[in-house]
């Protein structure tokens, strides 16, 4: 990266506000860290700033560049700056089989046909599924859709892929295999969790608590406070406090 280059991740000053009320409020963060987690609350607006990272929301205020991509309005460059994975598989598979949904955004990326043909098998070939290309998507388990999942962010060439929950519903193998994918890629991940543990490593995390940034700082430290308080919450017997 040259000394000039603006960060990989430069949300600025960003609020939005859909029907006037607020869900994120001033939420900076520039950042080249390869591994950043994002915690909070149930409602705190987490799933709110992964799709604002990826441009699948427009802010009110602030700017959101990803690799210097204005995310939310250049959407054919998005492709190749950031993707996301979303919690349920079910949500993002548009297509009946595998390489057909692979292939989507290679398609709008705009590579020719033969470039798409080559990617999708290179693709199936990294994670020793070239089986999969005819299988019918609806027919593999959720772990191995979630998988075909990445697989299609990952042909896209993304440098920043957001993951929402991408482990909830999955057994602990699935998880573990599909965490050891996850931490073998050499590109800026995002994850969302509930789980502290799975950011075991992690470079930084933001505590989000009502749509802003309560703590943001290195793994430790901020995953520390907000499990102390997570705790502390869930031994109150106040159900008034349960998250909306
Ligand atoms: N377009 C919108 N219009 C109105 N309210 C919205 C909109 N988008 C998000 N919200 C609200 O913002 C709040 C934050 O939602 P979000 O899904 O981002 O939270 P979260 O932290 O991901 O929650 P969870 O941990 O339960 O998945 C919720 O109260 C939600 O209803």
């Amino acid at each position: 990266m040259s000394p000039t280059a603006p960060p990989l991740i430069a949300l600025r000053d960003v609020s939005y506000l859909p029907d006037s009320e607020p869900v994120l409020s001033d939420i900076t963060l520039e950042t080249d860290a390869r591994r950043i987690g994002i915690v909070g609350r149930n409602g705190s607006g987490k799933t709110t700033l992964a799709r604002v990272i990826a441009g699948l929301v427009g802010v009110d205020d602030g700017t959101v560049r990803i690799g210097g991509v204005d995310v939310a309005r250049d959407r054919k460059a998005a492709l190749g700056a950031v993707g996301i994975l979303f919690q349920n598989p079910d949500h993002q598979i548009i297509f009946p089989t595998v390489e057909e949904e692979i292939a989507f955004g290679l398609a709008q990326q705009g590579h020719s046909k033969q470039e798409i043909k080559t990617a999708v098998s290179a693709m199936l070939n990294r994670f020793d599924k070239a089986h999969w290309a005819e299988a019918a998507i609806h027919q593999l388990s959720q772990g191995q859709r979630q998988l075909v999942c990445l697989m299609s962010v990952l042909a896209m060439a993304p440098r920043v892929i957001v993951l929402d929950e991408p482990f909830a519903g999955l057994d602990i193998p699935t998880t573990r295999q599909l965490a050891r994918v996850l931490d073998s890629l050499d590109l800026c991940l995002v994850l969302i969790t509930h789980d502290p543990a799975m950011l075991d490593g992690y470079d930084r995390v933001l505590w989000i608590e009502a749509g802003r940034i309560l703590q943001d700082g290195a793994a430790e430290p901020v995953l520390k406070a907000f499990q102390e308080q997570m705790l502390q919450l869930g031994d109150g017997d106040d159900l008034s406090d349960l998250a909306s």
